[in-house]
């Protein structure tokens, strides 16, 4: 097939809009769901017991202990919690790691998964699971994994701290950025890549300068649920490569990680994905897509969001071990990657600032 494409659409069902966490219990009852076991992070446990009391009769407790990264021990717990509320099914209330631990519950007890997103990750929109296990993260693709149902509630966003907005918001730009030069993308991912970049651009400099702006809450977790929905229709590259390496091998905070890396990963790829740079500074209305997204994670630098990998802790020292495990199994790519321009864009991300 010469410059054809194959899209697959993900069996979503979306409902979207400010207070639609009301319709929960009816989306639980549309699912079957009779026991749902309500998951959430430690920090989200007043929201997950306020969900699993709306939810009343078909609520079966709260587990909040899920995790960044997603690790075994906390899906063992998760599984224990599981079989002792003899839960049918669950609702994650939270950002990527909640949801994260939905899919893996759903990877292992095949058990149906709600989600209510509370970050822009965009995870609740892929068939994307991730597990670590002694510091190496796996991650696989399993349509079994998907959220059945995704109610995205911008109220439930209010409280997300601006900098955790600007750098899940930045986690969500990569998914779009690297689906429009996938070798799997079609003309539906581009159409959802710019106007998910384009909401997502237009919503975190309002976010940074005023949380509590609703159309802006509004236009970022629609931005996010477009750009989850490019990530889950095509294949990663050499950006969230990088990021699930230094993730898994360092413990690092996924979304930081995500604004640290994306601009330098942006400056190595676009000249070689002329495609992706056009559509790229058609939306973001620039010459120079790097820099406006170097300028994105300095929004999130100026609300206290760590500039670089240095500051996140990575040695130095370190970066060249970082550079095999990428290479030894690489992603799909643009730009043909080699050691040197990989410890260099590694040198220049552990500096921060741009390259
Ligand atoms: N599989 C996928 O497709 C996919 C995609 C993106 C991210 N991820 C995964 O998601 C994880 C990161 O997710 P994340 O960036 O959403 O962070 P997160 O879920 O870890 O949330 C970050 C922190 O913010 C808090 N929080 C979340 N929403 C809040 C809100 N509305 N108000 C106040 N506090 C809130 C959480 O409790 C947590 O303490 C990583 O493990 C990453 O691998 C997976
Ligand atoms: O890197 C991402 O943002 C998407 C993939 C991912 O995080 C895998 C996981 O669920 O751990």
């Amino acid at each position: 097939m010469t410059d054809g494409f194959v899209y697959e659409a993900q069996p979503m069902r979306v409902v979207f809009g400010a207070g639609s966490t009301a319709v929960l219990p009816a989306e639980a009852e549309r699912l079957g769901m009779r026991r749902a076991l309500v998951l959430s992070t430690p920090q989200q446990r007043g929201l997950a017991t306020r969900v699993a009391a709306l939810l009343g009769e078909r609520a079966a407790g709260v587990f909040d202990g899920a995790r960044m990264h997603v690790p075994v021990e906390t899906v063992a717990a998760a599984e224990a919690a599981v079989a002792e509320a003899d839960a049918d099914g669950c609702v994650a209330v939270g950002g990527g790691s909640t949801v994260g631990l939905g899919k893996a519950l759903a990877l292992r007890r095949a058990l149906p998964v709600l989600a209510l997103p509370t970050t822009y990750a965009g995870s609740e929109m892929t068939p994307i699971w991730g597990l670590t296990e002694n510091a190496e993260k796996r991650t696989g693709r399993d349509p079994a994994v998907m959220p059945r149902s995704v109610v995205y509630d911008p109220d439930l966003t209010m409280t997300l701290p601006a900098a955790v907005s600007v750098t899940s918001g930045i986690n969500a730009l990569a998914h779009a950025v690297e689906a429009l030069y996938a070798p799997d993308g079609s003309p539906v991912v581009a159409a959802m890549a710019e106007r998910g970049v384009r909401d997502l651009a237009n919503a975190l400099p309002l976010l940074a300068d005023d949380p509590g702006d609703r159309a802006g809450r509004r236009a970022a977790l629609c931005g996010a649920w477009l750009c989850g929905a490019c990530l889950g229709a095509t294949t990663m590259g050499l950006h969230h490569k990088l990021c699930h390496v230094l993730g898994g091998m360092f413990d690092l905070p996924h979304a930081e990680t995500h604004a640290i890396v994306l601009p330098h990963v942006a400056a190595l790829n676009l000249p070689a994905a002329p495609e992706a740079d056009a559509a790229l500074r058609r939306v973001l209305d620039t010459d120079d897509v790097p820099a406006a997204l170097a300028k994105l994670t300095a929004l999130a630098t100026r609300l206290g969001a760590p500039g670089g990998l240095q500051e996140l802790g990575v040695a130095e020292d370190d970066l060249p071990r970082v550079a095999d495990e990428v290479l030894a199994r690489p992603y799909a790519n643009p730009w043909p990657v080699g050691r040197r321009d990989l410890l260099g864009l590694l040198h220049a991300a552990h500096r921060g600032g741009t390259s």
